[in-house]
């Protein structure tokens, strides 16, 4: 078992952000909500307690045994976190005269102090807090501070207990990482000893011994994630492992034949299943938004249980689910509120009665993409856009037929071979063409058109939460406009959709 940090989730909106700066500096670390500590082990070095949307001075504000923690492990508390450390220990904290939301700078500094080392004088940090830490206990002392605020970090002597009031996991605390360095690799004595190399070797190891002689069936969809899970699923297992590949007949062009054959190329056994009829059958007559996503998911789940259950003896069902799945499943409002049904391919029934291995559930998508660069994973798969599971069917506004997917599947192909071309394509985040339910007049060759419209959709985004228009070049729009206007027969008019989200979102239905 890796050395680990825990921290533990106030509810902060920056929770992840610590656990992935942690991580930056090659040492595991997993989130867990306060109320749910999970048991200490020898691997666990220390203790972060995160911010937090409530007061300690609330009646039922979030609390810990907090001298369990601090006798047994370091720990550093971030902003509630450290209010929390004060308040409990017999400290003041009050409403702040102002509400300190933004970049200040440290005016003072204990660069002795083992928490401070090596942070400069005036060095800018982020503040976002409305209540302040009045006074400290007795055997505490203050190791930071700014103009305005005076206790902006300290520790509490003879103890290895820490509390800052800024927050050194957003970039705007420029030093940031090094506060969070000296805590986890000086205080904690973590040998920074994380590594996708690593984390491969233990986890090929894990699932030999988890499998054994086990069948696993996997659905495969093109993705990083299921990609990924495969190839390390394979590794443990070789042939026991069995992907599914389904045709729902909302794919990219080519992108059955493409990625089977990438696949194939990589060693991994993997049926291809035609399932097109299927899908448009279900779909036809279908407008609905809603309506589309239900009838998309229920064939998916009938195409695939019946292909799992063609393999003979298989006991598990192999999933591509990455840390921010199992993180939304598990909040700090409670054990009521803790799990969410997985809704992976769809949300499997449980009438398929199959054992569930998902080798990526400790991981942060960049990270799957580093793992997946250790394996050897072709570029062109780690690389990919994110693609939605119904695929092209939510991109065709109206009805779906064969018809309207191979004019849609032609405009995006023309679009995403610009955007490669270009070297647009790595910029944005995710890129698509989209079918609308209208018909427009133009003039070709003199004679009245009245044809489709497509509009093209790029976005930059970081998680898909939110995601801004990309300010694609106006040469290579007109490019790409001119190209599908001239070759896909039925579409006369492109535009190109300029709204953010929120309050639009990526995908049109
Ligand atoms: N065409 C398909 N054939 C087989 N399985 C699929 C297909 N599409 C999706 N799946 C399965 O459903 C899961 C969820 O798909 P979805 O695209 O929503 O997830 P994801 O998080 O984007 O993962 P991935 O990066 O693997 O696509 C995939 O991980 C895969 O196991
Ligand atoms: O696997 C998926 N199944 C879906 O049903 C689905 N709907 C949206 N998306 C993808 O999620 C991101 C955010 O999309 P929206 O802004 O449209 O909600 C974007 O990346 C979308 O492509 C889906 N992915
Ligand atoms: N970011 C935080 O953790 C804020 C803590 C507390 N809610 C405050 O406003 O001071
Ligand atoms: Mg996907």
């Amino acid at each position: 078992m890796s050395e680990m940090i825990l921290i533990l989730d106030f509810g902060s909106q920056y929770t992840q952000l610590i656990a992935r700066r942690v991580r930056e500096l090659n040492v595991y670390c997993e989130i867990h909500p306060y109320n749910h500590i999970p048991e200490f082990t020898d691997n666990v070095k220390g203790v972060i307690l995160s911010g937090s949307p409530c007061s300690v001075r609330d009646a039922d504000a979030p609390a810990v045994d907090l001298k369990e923690l601090t006798d047994r492990l370091p720990v550093l508390g971030v902003c509630y976190g450290a209010q929390l450390i004060a308040h409990l220990n017999g400290g003041e904290v009050l409403p702040s005269q102002i509400r300190e939301y933004g970049r200040a700078k440290l005016s003072k500094v204990d660069t002795h102090n083992e928490l401070m080392k090596e942070m400069s004088l005036n060095s800018q940090v982020w503040m976002s807090h409305a209540d302040t830490i009045a006074a400290l206990p007795q055997d505490f002392e203050v190791i930071a501070s700014t103009p305005t605020v005076d206790i902006v970090a300290f520790k509490v002597m003879g103890k290895e207990t820490y509390g800052i009031q800024f927050h050194p996991e957003v970039t705007h605390s420029i030093e940031g990482k090094t506060v969070l360095r000296n805590f986890v690799v000086h205080i904690c004595q973590c040998s920074q000893d994380w590594t996708p190399d690593i984390f491969v070797e233990t986890t090929i190891a894990a699932l030999k011994e988890k499998l054994g002689n086990d069948k696993v069936v996997l659905g495969l969809s093109g993705g990083v994630d299921s990609s990924v899970a495969a190839t390390l699923i394979h590794r443990a297992i070789g042939k026991n492992l069995h992907c599914i590949f389904v045709d729902n007949g909302l794919l990219r062009k080519n992108e059955f034949e493409d990625v089977l054959n990438s696949y194939k190329g990589m060693g991994l056994n993997v049926k291809g299943v035609d399932a097109r009829e299927q899908f448009y059958q279900a779909l036809a007559g279908q407008t609905d938004p809603e309506k589309k996503r239900k009838a998309i998911g229920k064939v998916f789940i009938d195409v695939f249980d019946a292909e799992a259950h063609s393999i003979e003896n298989v006991s598990w069902l192999g999933q591509g689910t990455i840390y921010p799945d199992v993180i939304e499943s598990v909040s700090v409002k409670g054990p009521s509120a803790t799990i969410k049904s997985h809704h992976n391919v769809g949300g499997l029934p449980d009438y398929m009665k199959l054992k569930v291995v998902e080798p990526l559930n400790t991981l942060f998508k960049d990270e799957v993409r580093l793992v997946g660069k250790t394996l050897g994973i072709d570029d062109t798969i780690l690389g990919r856009h994110p693609f939605p599971g119904p695929g092209l069917a939510i991109r065709i506004l109206g009805e779906i037929n064969e018809e309207r997917v191979k004019i849609l599947q032609e405009v995006d192909y023309i679009f995403i071979q610009s955007l490669k071309a270009s070297g647009w394509y790595d910029k944005v985040w995710q890129a698509g063409a989209i079918l609308l339910p209208v018909q427009s007049v133009g003039v070709m060759g003199d004679e009245r058109t009245y044809e489709g419209v497509v509009s093209l959709r790029a976005v930059s985004s970081v998680d898909g939460m939110t995601a801004d228009w990309s300010h694609l070049p106006y040469e290579l729009l007109g490019d790409i406009s001119n190209e599908i206007i001239n070759k896909v027969k039925g579409v006369n008019r492109v535009v190109y959709d300029i709204s953010t989200k929120p309050p639009a979102t990526i995908e049109w239905e």
